[in-house]
């Protein structure tokens, strides 16, 4: 087995509240300053990163002198909003050392559940990417309570994955990977090197968090790279402390437990678009615009529509037909039916004029787009 790093593109990368706070001791900026020193080697082999990362919680509690963790979630919260100040801090200077910028992304799991904010959040992320910044993410604390927390970063690093379509998750944390039981109870358990995401025998084997610090546990880890699989992303569970962890795995040294994901990640998009039987609206396209689209793999630019019909919002999936009604595509819109209405048959160079506003020079661009 080798790792299924070496051949990724784009990586996120989660690290636990135990290790960036080295225990609840306070921000470990030694571990810090060797990750983001094999992030940057990482970027010079051509790959994206995105880390995200906990403990807020546990450098606020630090920095505001609880010694054990408060159980009012406002003193949480307090908590998370001081120790973020830190984290932000400790990456940006970590990273500028390398030349390299950060960006700080707090999300809930509202701004995921909704579509134009799901949208929204995609769009930074991919710019910032292309930008060459490394974004950093953490659940935003300040703002949620427990029904809709993600409750834990694992959570949040798959839905992250998915979101941009990684194509490995890695998460570190104080263990060395999975065992067949909680290692710090069972001194028998043996440890797993391999495994299919989303096999149910592995979740029997995880079991909680192992210190007061962490949230998930490795049951979180487990269902993260359940839920990371369904976009097509493997995960790779490892011990954040372990030496040149990132780089070796980019080499392809099977490090950790490799949680392999069955679908690929075409198949899963298509899956997932194809899912959407009711679409929200219909468009047509003229013969230039599906001829790019069907032979030429292109995006869809508002100049090839035609008509558009129903009431869609941004984000929502639409179905694409030829002139003679034939469903061709179906994809997520970047504009709403009013919007789009007012741009058809209209160059992208207009829409600022006539909108106010560009999302995206493409009315639905060819990754969000699936032949039929
Ligand atoms: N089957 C298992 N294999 C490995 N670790 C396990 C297992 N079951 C439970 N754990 C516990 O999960 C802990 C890691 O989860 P957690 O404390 O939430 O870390 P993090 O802060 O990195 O998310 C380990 O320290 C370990 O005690
Ligand atoms: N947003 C929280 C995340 C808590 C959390 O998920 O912790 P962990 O289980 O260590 O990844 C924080 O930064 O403290």
């Amino acid at each position: 087995m080798s790792s299924a790093i070496q051949s990724a593109k784009r990586i996120i990368i989660k690290v636990g509240s135990s290790l960036v706070t080295n225990d609840g001791k306070g921000l470990d900026t030694a571990a810090i300053q060797k990750w983001a020193e094999q992030i940057v080697q990482l970027r010079a082999l051509g790959k994206e990163v995105v880390l995200v990362s906990s403990g807020a919680i546990a450098e606020g509690m630090q920095r505001l002198g609880f010694d054990k963790r408060p159980t009012g979630i406002h003193e949480l919260q307090a908590c998370a909003a001081v120790g973020q100040m830190g984290l932000a801090q400790i990456y940006e200077t970590s990273f500028r050392q390398h030349q390299v910028q950060t960006a700080q992304i707090l999300l809930t799991h509202a701004d995921l559940a909704d579509r134009e904010r799901y949208l929204n959040a995609r769009s930074t992320l991919f710019t910032l990417l292309q930008l060459g910044v490394v974004p950093i993410i953490n659940e935003n604390d300040t703002v949620v309570t427990d029904e809709i927390k993600f409750g834990d970063n694992d959570t949040l690093g798959a839905l992250v994955a998915n979101l941009i379509e990684a194509d490995v998750l890695v998460i570190l944390t104080d263990q060395r990977g999975l065992f067949s039981a909680d290692p710090r109870k069972d001194p028998h358990a043996t440890f797993i090197h391999e495994a299919q995401a989303g096999d149910v025998a592995l979740e029997a084997m995880a079991g909680g968090a192992g210190s007061s610090l962490g949230r998930g546990g490795m049951l979180t880890k487990i269902l993260a790279a359940k839920r990371a699989a369904l976009s097509g992303a493997h995960t790779i569970i490892a011990w954040g402390r372990e030496e040149q962890v990132l780089t070796r795995l980019a080499a392809g040294e099977a490090i950790g437990t490799q949680l392999t994901a069955q679908t690929a990640q075409l198949t899963a998009r298509k899956q997932w678009m194809a899912d959407h039987l009711h679409t929200a609206g219909k468009i047509v396209l003229d013969q230039g615009a599906v001829l790019k689209l069907t032979t030429e793999g292109k995006s869809l630019l508002p100049i090839g529509v035609i008509e558009v019909s129903g009431s869609f919002g941004r984000g929502d999936v639409i179905t694409c037909v030829d002139p003679s009604g034939h469903a061709i595509a179906r994809g997520i819109t970047n504009y709403t039916s009013s919007e789009a209405r007012r741009i058809m048959r209209k160059p992208s160079t207009d829409i600022l004029s006539i909108l106010g506003f560009v999302e995206e020079p493409e009315l639905i661009h060819r990754d969000n787009l699936v032949l039929l």
